[in-house]
Order: C-alpha cells, then sequence, then structure tokens
C-alpha cells in the first residue's frame, strides 16, 4: 500500500478483513451454533477456549506495560478488571469457568491446561507474543476482532439455547457482558488505530495486525475441527470425551 487512506478508508479495509476472515465464517463455528456437535465436541470447545480467555488479561497486562500515557493507561486497564474482576470468582475468567463447570468438566482439570490441544496453546501464546513484539499501534490493532464479535455472540448464544438441552443462560452467562463489553473496547481501539494510523505502512501494519489475529482465533477452530470433528489422529495427552451425551439430569 502506497497511498494514504483517509480514516474512513481505512476503518472500511479494516472492517472489509472481518468479513472475509473472521471465525464467524469457520466451519466449527457452524456447527457449533446449528446444534450439530455433541456434547463431548462442545466441551472440547468450551476446555480449549479456557485457555484463550485466561491469556486475554495477560496479553492486556503486556500493552498497558508499554503505554507511557496515563489516560490511556486508565481506560487500557478495565479490560483486565473485566477479566480478572475485582475478587476472586468475578470477571470474565470465572464465568468462562461456570460454563465449563456447567458442561460437567472439572475445574481443576480445565484450569491445569493438561487437555489442551497444542495448537490452542500455540496460537494463543502467539497473540501474547505478538503485541509484545509489535508496536503498540499494531497490538491494539489486533484487539480490534472484537468489532465483530457481538454478531457471532449473538448468533452462539441464541443458537446454542435452541439446539443444546445441556446449556443453559445461565452457564452461558460469559456473553452477556460481552455484548456491552467488546462494542465498547473496539470503539476506543478504532479510534485509536484511526487516529494514530498516520502513514501508509502503519495503515498496512494495522491491517495486517487484524489479519493476523482472525489467524489466531481460526487456527484454534480449525485444532478443534480435525481432533474432535473429523480426527484422523488422536492428540496425545489432549482432553478425550467420555460420552457424546450428557449424563442423565437427576431430579433435584
Ligand atoms: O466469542 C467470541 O467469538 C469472541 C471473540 C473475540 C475476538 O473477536 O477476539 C473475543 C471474545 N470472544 C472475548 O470474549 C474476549 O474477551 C475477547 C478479548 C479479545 C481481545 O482481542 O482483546 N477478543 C475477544
Amino acid at each position: 500500500m502506497t497511498t494514504l487512506l483517509s480514516p474512513e478508508e481505512l476503518e472500511a479495509r479494516l472492517r472489509d478483513v472481518g468479513k472475509r476472515r473472521y471465525h464467524s465464517l469457520h466451519p466449527f463455528h457452524k456447527l457449533l451454533h446449528n446444534g450439530q456437535l455433541d456434547f463431548g465436541q462442545v466441551q472440547a470447545w468450551a476446555l480449549n477456549r479456557y485457555y484463550y480467555q485466561a491469556m486475554i488479561p495477560v496479553k492486556d497486562s503486556s500493552i498497558l506495560a508499554r503505554m507511557d500515557d496515563a489516560e490511556l493507561r486508565r481506560i487500557w486497564r478495565q479490560r483486565i478488571i473485566d477479566h480478572d474482576g475485582h475478587h476472586e470468582g468475578e470477571g470474565g475468567i470465572a464465568r468462562w469457568l461456570k460454563l465449563t463447570d456447567g458442561l460437567g468438566i472439572d475445574r481443576d482439570y480445565v484450569t491445569s491446561l493438561r487437555g489442551l490441544l497444542p495448537a490452542t496453546r500455540f496460537a494463543v501464546d502467539a497473540y501474547v507474543h505478538f503485541v509484545r513484539e509489535k508496536t503498540l499501534l499494531e497490538a491494539i490493532a489486533s484487539s480490534l476482532t472484537e468489532m465483530f464479535s457481538p454478531g457471532i455472540i449473538g448468533e452462539r448464544v441464541a443458537g446454542m439455547l435452541k439446539n443444546y438441552d445441556f446449556v443453559s443462560k445461565e452457564t452461558l452467562a460469559y456473553f452477556e457482558n460481552r455484548l456491552t463489553e467488546a462494542p465498547r473496547d473496539a470503539d476506543f481501539a478504532l479510534d485509536y488505530v484511526k487516529r494514530n494510523a498516520r502513514t501508509p505502512e502503519q495503515q498496512e501494519a494495522a491491517i495486517r495486525a487484524l489479519e493476523f489475529k482472525c489467524d489466531v482465533l481460526w487456527v484454534q477452530l480449525d485444532a478443534l475441527y480435525f481432533a474432535y470433528v473429523d480426527p484422523k489422529m488422536a492428540y496425545p495427552g489432549a482432553f478425550v470425551p467420555q460420552s457424546s451425551a450428557p449424563p442423565a439430569r437427576r431430579e433435584a
């Protein structure tokens, strides 16, 4: 890219990345939302995604540490609070564990990360390394997938509630907060990128950063697909579903 885009043109290019590459397009998500996965496959999704959730505040702490402007830090630190909460048992990570609890996976097993697919670990770690190694502009731009997340979250919650009797509004509560947090975070990050990508090279780098992040999300679903939907081989040590159906519900 050699010409400087207007802020509006840059925004259009960034939105176009989502239209082409966001993980809403991945076949695994279509199966998840349309009720075409069995219980064990949904468990595998929740267990692997726990690592993404757990590392988001680590990633945001790295970004925060690179900000030399107190005003910026005051805004960015809210993301860490959203995921960690102020106290034990609060925040997004705790809410994600309510989902894995609801799906009957032992908490210690989830948080031990012993059942993770290797590609989940590598993809998530790549995101953390990216924000440490690239420019602050690229680090912030890489969070812009959140521009697209309210759409997929709405689709996911409605689809899962309709199609799986082993999930409930309570177990999916994680996503409710994201519907307000994600647009707030994405609006701020988009405004930052539009104001601070002032050369064609910086604009190109911001677009590439968002593409990279789409890849981080996409390969996590590739890994789930090849391990649990169309397995050609077992992943040594990874979580093995015990059953394709949830255990029978006991009457209270
Ligand atoms: O459910 C989803 O599809 C989805 C997508 C994304 C995203 O697009 O990166 C995030 C989340 N959820 C999410 O819950 C979350 O906390 C989050 C933080 C970030 C980020 O890059 O800082 N993305 C996302």
